[in-house]
Parts: structure tokens; C-alpha cells; sequence
């Protein structure tokens, strides 16, 4: 359609899209269509079974290389995954060159991932496009300031996992990630806070912590999602029914060009 095209012909603007008091976290609600999303969930799931690797609490597929700590060892990337991070590229013009690294995390209901920090390898923005289901990303701030001894480790991917967190609870907040929307976070967000998403199928939206995007916990308290009383704004409650699934989109700047070159 012309006009579902003209869409991506233009920039966003990216200020009215800010959420929370970091002018670091930008939520873009519907940044696809639904068809997109059924396209992309075809495309993932038609990827071969070896693709996808298992975690203890969640699957994942890597597509762009493998992430090294002294950089990119690329891969091809499909062009059904290009043609999206191309898009997410263009609209937001926050990335100084093509993203070139996307995970593909799927989480069942009672999935999630812990609180960690995305690895120094990585340019520090972050595109992340939902698919399928609403889940919440908690953000933490680093309690690297607050306990100097807190150790880290490196995985495979190039995160860095924090199991134990023990930082004020009130600069800690949530972002409701409903499916089609595109999460970013960059620089003070990226390098000062840990995010994770709760591994319970319940999720409560304002008791805990503070979902700075309201507009769309509105939208989803007009959805069968709802459990609970939907008058009573204190008690937000939702559960997780089917799975969901992400795309983690980044850039690693340094690239290894010949390291398969026989
Ligand atoms: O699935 C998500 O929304 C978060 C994924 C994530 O944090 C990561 O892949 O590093
Ligand atoms: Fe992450």
C-alpha cells in the first residue's frame, strides 16, 4: 500500500517518543504492521532448528557473527532481517552504521532474562522489536557505584550478567513492551542501568516498580490480557499467555574482515 509505505520513507521524531525521566529510553509504539510481524515470525521460525540455541531460561538465535570481545566475527545476515534492521536504521538515525548483530530471544510465559548490562563489544544503542506478547523490561540502575566488588561475567554473546542486584528500588523502573513496538536505549541508560525481564507469568504493572509508559499499560487494561479489577489503577495485573518474542538489534563497530580467509 502507498501509504503503509510512505510510512518508512521519513525519519521519526524521536523526542516526542522519549518516555521516563532518562532522555535515554525511547518507546516507539506499532513500529511495524501486523503483517510485518506475521512475516517476521514466519521467517524465524522457518530458520532451521540448529539455529536456535538453548538457554536455561529462554532460546535464542544469533545472526550477524559471533560477538568477541575484541569484536565482530561476521556472519551474513538474511535479508529478511535486514530489511528490518535497515528500517529501524533509517527511521530512528541513531546508529552511525548498519546494525550488523540481532539476537533473537524467545521466552515461554514463565521466561525471562536476567538483569544484565549489554556488553562493551556493542555501540551503545539498542533496538529492541517485540513481537507476539506484552512483557515488561525492568531497569535497575548499575549497583557497580554502590558495591565496588560486584563481579561480572562474561558470556558467549558478550553480556555481562549481574546475578545479584541490591540497588534502591526507587530509581528502578518498568517498560511495558507491547508487541510491534520498538524499545531503544543508548548511552546513560545503556552504560548506568541493568535490565532483565521477570520470569513469572503474572505480571504486576504499577506495584512494584513504575511503568513510565502509561499510555500503553491504558491499552493494554482494554485487552483480554487483563486479569483482575480494571478500575482499581493500583492493581494492574496481567498474565502471560503465549510466548514472546525479540529482537535485539546492535551494532558492533569493530569488525574482523579476514579471519576466514583460508
Ligand atoms: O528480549 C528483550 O527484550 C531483552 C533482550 C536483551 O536484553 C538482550 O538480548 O540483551
Ligand atoms: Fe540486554
Amino acid at each position: 500500500m502507498e501509504e503503509e509505505d510512505g510510512k518508512y520513507e521519513k525519519g521519526l521524531d524521536i523526542g516526542v517518543h522519549i518516555v521516563g525521566s532518562l532522555p535515554t529510553i525511547i518507546y516507539i509504539p506499532d513500529f511495524i504492521y501486523q503483517s510485518e510481524q506475521s512475516q517476521l515470525l514466519h521467517d524465524i521460525y522457518e530458520a532451521p532448528a540448529s539455529r536456535w540455541k538453548s538457554l536455561k531460561n529462554r532460546r535464542l538465535q544469533n545472526w550477524g557473527g559471533v560477538v568477541h570481545e575484541k569484536g565482530l566475527l561476521p556472519q551474513p545476515m538474511p535479508s529478511w532481517l535486514t530489511k528490518t534492521t535497515q528500517r529501524i536504521c533509517q527511521k530512528t538515525g541513531l546508529f552511525p552504521s548498519a546494525i550488523n548483530h540481532v539476537l533473537i530471544n524467545e521466552y515461554l510465559p514463565d521466561q525471562g532474562i536476567m538483569p544484565h548490562q549489554d556488553g562493551p563489544a556493542y555501540f551503545p544503542v539498542v533496538a529492541i522489536l517485540s513481537l507476539e506478547s506484552p512483557i515488561t523490561i525492568e531497569f535497575t540502575p548499575h549497583p557497580r557505584s554502590k558495591d565496588k566488588d560486584l563481579s561480572v561475567s562474561e558470556t558467549a554473546i558478550g553480556q555481562q550478567d549481574s546475578p545479584s542486584i541490591n540497588s534502591d528500588e526507587h530509581d528502578s523502573f518498568s517498560i511495558l513492551l507491547m508487541p510491534r513496538s520498538l524499545l531503544i536505549f543508548k548511552d546513560h541508560a545503556y552504560t548506568d542501568y541493568l535490565h532483565g525481564i521477570q520470569d513469572s507469568v503474572s505480571l504486576n504493572l504499577d506495584k512494584a516498580r513504575i511503568v513510565v509508559n502509561t499510555a500503553q499499560v491504558m491499552e493494554l487494561k482494554e485487552t483480554e490480557l487483563l486479569h483482575g479489577d480494571v478500575n482499581m489503577s493500583q492493581s494492574i495485573m496481567f498474565r502471560r499467555t503465549s510466548k514472546r518474542v525479540s529482537l535485539t538489534c546492535r551494532l558492533v563497530l569493530k569488525v574482523h574482515k579476514n579471519l576466514f580467509k583460508f
